[in-house]
């Protein structure tokens, strides 16, 4: 070791006060344990990850609500263009790849109505990466009492239903439809009606293909592949991951009335099932197509 260091360092020990060696602050040994507990406990890091999540999104709806405030001044389906924006850097965060196919069936002049399966809250981020310009979606009306959630969901145009009333439900559809036409508005819908899980197909609600046929416009069906290989609550599994996007062909809805809608439900019911357990990786089951209509 050169004796001219020796020298400088000695004279610069007694220059420079010691390091403190003071206990930790009681944040960075609470840090400390909670990573600790996160990397020994998969429960507990599928909490945390998902609480971020959670927590994210309250966060970005609160700091961005102002920004559609000022820029579209009130509820609007341009405010979703902002909001698109946002989420689809959540992605990075999440490690989720997307990959994308038939795009270019979302290429209509004019409204329609877009089906896609629905799996988990996860579900936003993709449907941001993909949503069309001047697209809403229709969520249940619990969604709008999630504070800033639910505040940026309002300014975004999305349409609250109370599912638990057909009645209600319907005529809220019956006024979705004449919007659609007034406003050139597409309107995404989960015809499952709730989240699915499972890696199949729930059996479709109506009320997207009542509304195609009110309104005449095509059915456009959307294909998530299952989240099931990286998030899984049951098993405390949310990692990084790949989600195959497929957009099927619009099925048309001109001349057809509503004796047609359970045909109709059926057919885009096959097609999405058959599409799903393909991105999947999934062998399709031996019989064929599951139940494809509530009953
Ligand atoms: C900046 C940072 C931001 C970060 C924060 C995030 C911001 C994100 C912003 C924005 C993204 C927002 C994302 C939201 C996602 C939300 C997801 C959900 O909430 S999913 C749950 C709600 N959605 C549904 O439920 C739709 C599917 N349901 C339907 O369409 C149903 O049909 C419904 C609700 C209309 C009625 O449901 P029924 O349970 O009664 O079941 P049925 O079998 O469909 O209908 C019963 C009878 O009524 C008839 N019917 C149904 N709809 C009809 C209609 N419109 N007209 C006439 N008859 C109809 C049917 O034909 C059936 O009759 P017969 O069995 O055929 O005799
Ligand atoms: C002030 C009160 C704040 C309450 C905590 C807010 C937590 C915010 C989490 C936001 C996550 C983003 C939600 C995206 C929309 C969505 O995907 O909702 C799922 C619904 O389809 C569930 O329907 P269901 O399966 O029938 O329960």
């Amino acid at each position: 070791m050169d004796p001219s260091s020796s020298s400088s360092s000695s004279s610069s020990s007694s220059s420079s006060s010691p390091p403190s060696e003071g206990p930790l602050p009681w944040w960075g040994v609470a840090g400390a344990l909670v990573l600790l507990a996160a990397a020994l406990s998969p429960r507990l890091r599928f909490r945390l990850r998902i609480g971020s999540y959670c927590l994210l999104c309250l966060l970005a709806s609160a700091l961005t609500a102002p920004a559609c405030l000022l820029w579209n001044r009130g509820r609007t389906v341009r405010n979703m263009t902002i909001i698109k924006n946002v989420v689809r850097t959540f992605k990075y965060i999440y490690g989720l790849r997307f990959e994308l196919k038939g795009l270019e069936h979302f290429e209509i002049e004019g409204p329609c109505v877009i089906i896609s399966n629905h799996q988990s809250i996860l579900d936003m981020i993709g449907l941001m990466e993909i949503l069309p310009e001047r697209c809403v979606q229709i969520a249940k009306r619990e969604l709008m009492y999630m504070g800033s959630v639910g505040l940026i969901m309002y300014l975004g145009g999305v349409i609250f239903i109370n599912r638990k009333s057909t009645s209600n439900a319907k005529s809220v559809m019956a006024d979705v439809g004449q919007a659609m036409m007034s406003e050139n508005v597409k309107v995404w819908i989960y015809p499952e009606g709730t989240r699915n899980g499972s890696g199949d197909l729930l059996p479709f609600k109506k009320g997207a293909f009542h509304l195609a046929i009110q309104t005449q416009v095509p059915v456009v069906p959307v294909v998530y592949s299952s989240f099931t290989s990286f998030y899984n609550p049951k098993k405390h599994l949310f990692t990084s991951g790949k989600i195959r996007v497929e957009v099927l062909p619009p099925v048309p809805t001109e001349g057809l009335t509503a004796s047609d809608v359970d045909e109709l439900t059926d057919r885009c019911y096959t097609a999405m099932r058959e599409t799903l357990f393909r991105i999947s990786e999934r062998p399709a089951e031996v019989n064929g197509g599951g139940p494809s209509v509530s009953h």
